[in-house]
């Protein structure tokens, strides 16, 4: 991962200090701070012990604690009076497995896929980016879902018409915060829903590496629903980092996320992971949790498929609310539940990211025989 570092610090004081930071595992890194290659700087200024870490995830809601936990360790010390703790976020590009050519300025590519169509893929990837941006990333979303591109509405952006200044390259959008093209941009829904096959691939490969992206960290892609010829090609010809598999707890929908990894499998792209939406209903009046749709089938999946269940959201009015607005959880209500949960898959989607290098796929077994 990062490793030049500037350590300014005399022995035996830079050997203790180190084991204590070394002691520190990073939640969703699984290391030690010095294993991760996080700690970049170390120097004292009289009593004042200056310390540069460097996040490879961007983890805004959490380094806090993380900061405050190494500080009152770090002070015990007996040179040490004060710690001075700056934070970086430096996150590694990762071109996936593809022998695709990068797309510029964009680091990582995360494609958000489900085996079906109406499980809240674009729900997941609209929040997830939003969510990636929250916790300190640069973010973009490209929404290639042709048979009905969402994004634009999800996002507030539903007039926005992309230029092209040079006759080359379009503009993105930008809406809270983040960058976005939509094939909805371009096309009405009728021209884009009778294209078949290569001819919807081949544009929504156009359409990612003619738009002019500003500098991102990661750009979520909201996959069209299914897993046929166009999400085959689509994740063949775009050098997608990982993947996110969304579904619901439903037999049948999971049985179609069953298909949806073994796509990716079959590209060699690593699944980073299972959201499960719309999980289970909390009864605004008793708090009771219902589960409208069969239990647990996104964990079920994790764990027959040694892929990770990043989160499962709850069916929600103010999601639905919220996407209907173009205000998605994760912007309109900051600090409630969803977001948080939003952000925690963030932050594992980002670390895994960074964990996981170029040729390091989680490989996964198909069956049907469940
Ligand atoms: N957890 C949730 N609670 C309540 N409503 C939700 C939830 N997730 C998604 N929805 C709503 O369900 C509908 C379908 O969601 P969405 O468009 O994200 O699904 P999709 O899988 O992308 O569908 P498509 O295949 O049509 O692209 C939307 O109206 C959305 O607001």
């Amino acid at each position: 991962m990062l490793t030049e570092h500037n350590y300014r610090l005399e022995e035996p004081l830079k050997s203790a200090v180190l084991a204590v930071l070394e002691a520190h595992v990073e939640p969703q890194l699984g290391k030690g701070l010095v294993s991760a290659g996080m700690v970049q700087k170390l120097a004292l200024n009289g009593r004042r012990l200056e310390l540069g870490l460097v996040y490879p995830y961007p983890c805004q809601s959490t380094y806090k604690e993380t900061v405050m936990t190494l500080t009152k360790a770090l002070a015990k010390l007996d040179v040490i009076d004060e710690v001075e703790c700056e934070i970086d976020l430096q996150v590694p590009a990762n071109p996936g497995n593809t022998n695709t050519a990068p797309i510029p300025n964009v680091k990582n590519v995360i494609a958000v896929a489900s085996g079906k169509g109406g499980v809240g893929k674009s729900t997941t990837a609209v929040n997830l980016a939003l969510a990636l941006a929250a916790e300190g990333a640069s973010v973009g979303i490209l929404d290639a879902d042709i048979y009905g591109p969402s994004v634009p509405l999800m996002l507030g952006v539903p007039d926005f018409k992309p230029v092209s200044p040079d006759g080359k390259m379009m503009t993105a959008a930008n809406a809270h915060g983040i960058a976005a093209q939509s094939i909805g941009f371009i096309l009405d829904d009728e021209q884009a829903a009778v294209w078949r096959g290569p001819m919807a691939a081949g544009a929504l490969v156009q359409l990612v590496n003619e738009t002019s992206w500003p500098e991102l960290d990661y750009l979520v892609v909201d996959m069209p629903p299914g897993t046929g010829d166009i999400q085959l090609t689509l994740s063949q010809k775009v050098p997608v980092s990982g993947a996110v598999v969304v579904t619901t707890p439903q037999d049948i929908a999971t049985l179609d996320a069953k298909k949806g990894i073994s796509l990716f499998n079959k590209v060699n792209i690593p699944v980073i992971g299972i959201v499960e939406n719309m999980s289970f209903h909390l009864c605004p009046s008793c708090g009771h949790k219902e589960h409208p749709f069969g239990t647990l089938g996104g964990s079920k999946i994790a764990e027959r498929y040694h892929v990770p269940l990043l989160g499962a959201l709850p069916l929600n009015i103010a999601i639905r609310e919220g996407m209907d607005a173009g205000n998605p959880s994760v912007v309109a209500e900051p600090s409630g539940e969803i977001a948080a949960i939003y952000r925690e898959i963030a932050r594992k989607v980002g670390a895994s990211l960074a964990k996981t290098g170029p040729q390091t796929g989680v490989s996964i077994s198909i069956s049907d025989d469940e």
